[in-house]
């Protein structure tokens, strides 16, 4: 069945509202998995429904070691968004990826600690795949737009998501690099897992704003790097949100992970938690059946 996009934008630092967006009106989803980072902004570019959502609210108020990532993904879902596209601030742990490109990132690896980062708890057991863990339809537009824009952009590239709000240490800077990492940032996990746990195709454009702190006699990040990187390029960042959106297909062919929990609920029928079901009335209606709100 076909169906037509609604596009969930995740706006990172120095992202904060999207003019592009037509018949735009900030409007407050309420969430059972507690308070979303700020409203929504409802709207269109084009006739594309888009609801854009800062992911630290107007302001930069919240943490990222305090942000509600499950109130955010369950509010898109809500808001009938089918994909999301996010976007980041990140370091920079390779030579050639230099502060202003964007990396179409597809893979993690998640170092954050105590964050809440499942909708599936006791009552509701549920495993998904996150063998791959970004859309890559999505992707694969999201990267195209910013070149369409006039940006450069690496495509695929492994992000390390560290906890914050401390940036990293010179020797956990190596460390991630031995390990793969290609970029770091703070925010886009769990974000990425709820979003697969709530099927929706997810797509994480970062914007590299700095080196981090592991080149040899070179300072390390400071908050103000990343802030005067990120205002040389929020226009960029804007033009390639909406090109994105106006390049998408007149209809959305079904994608995978529309379908993502199927045979992911490990809890049997009548083990489950019926309060734990009702809290899942969005993220998971289309298999435990449930209304939506
Ligand atoms: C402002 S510097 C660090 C801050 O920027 C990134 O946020 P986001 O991914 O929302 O753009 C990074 O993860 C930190 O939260
Ligand atoms: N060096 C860095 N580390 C973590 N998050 C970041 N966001 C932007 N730059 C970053």
């Amino acid at each position: 069945m076909t169906k037509r996009w609604v596009i969930g934008v995740i706006g990172g630092s120095g992202l904060y509202a999207m003019h592009a967006i037509e018949d735009a009106q900030w409007i407050a989803v309420n969430s059972p998995f507690g308070t979303p980072s700020d409203a929504i902004l409802f709207g269109r570019i084009g006739e594309v429904q888009v609801c854009f959502l800062p992911r630290h609210g107007r302001g930069h108020r919240v943490s990222p070691t305090e942000l509600n990532p499950r109130a955010n993904i369950d509010a898109l879902k809500r808001a009938g968004c089918t994909d999301l596209l996010a976007i980041s601030a990140i370091g920079s742990l390779r030579e050639n990826l230099e502060p202003g490109r964007f990396v179409a990132v597809d893979q993690f690896i998640d170092r954050t600690q105590g964050r809440a980062s499942t909708f599936f708890t006791s009552g509701m057991v549920a495993h998904i795949s996150m063998a791959d863990p970004v859309c890559a339809r999505l992707s694969g537009m999201a990267a195209d737009a910013v070149e369409g824009a006039g940006g450069t952009v690496a495509r695929g590239g492994t992000y390390l998501a560290m906890e914050g709000p401390q940036f990293s240490t010179r020797a956990e800077s190596h460390m991630y690099r031995q390990w793969g990492a290609d970029v770091i940032g703070m925010t886009a996990m769990p974000e990425a897992k709820l979003a697969r746990e709530a099927e929706l195709p997810y797509a994480l454009l970062g914007m590299v704003t700095d080196y981090d702190c592991w080149r040899e006699g070179e300072a390390a990040v400071e908050v103000g790097d990343v802030i005067a990187q990120m205002h040389a390029n929020s226009a960029l960042a804007r033009a390639t949100v909406e090109r994105f959106v106006q390049s998408l297909p007149a209809t959305r062919d079904p994608s995978p992970i529309d379908t993502a929990l199927d045979n992911a609920i490990i809890t049997a029928p009548d083990a489950r938690d019926p309060a734990v079901i009702a809290r899942l009335d969005a993220v998971a209606g289309r298999v435990l059946g449930a209304k939506t709100a």
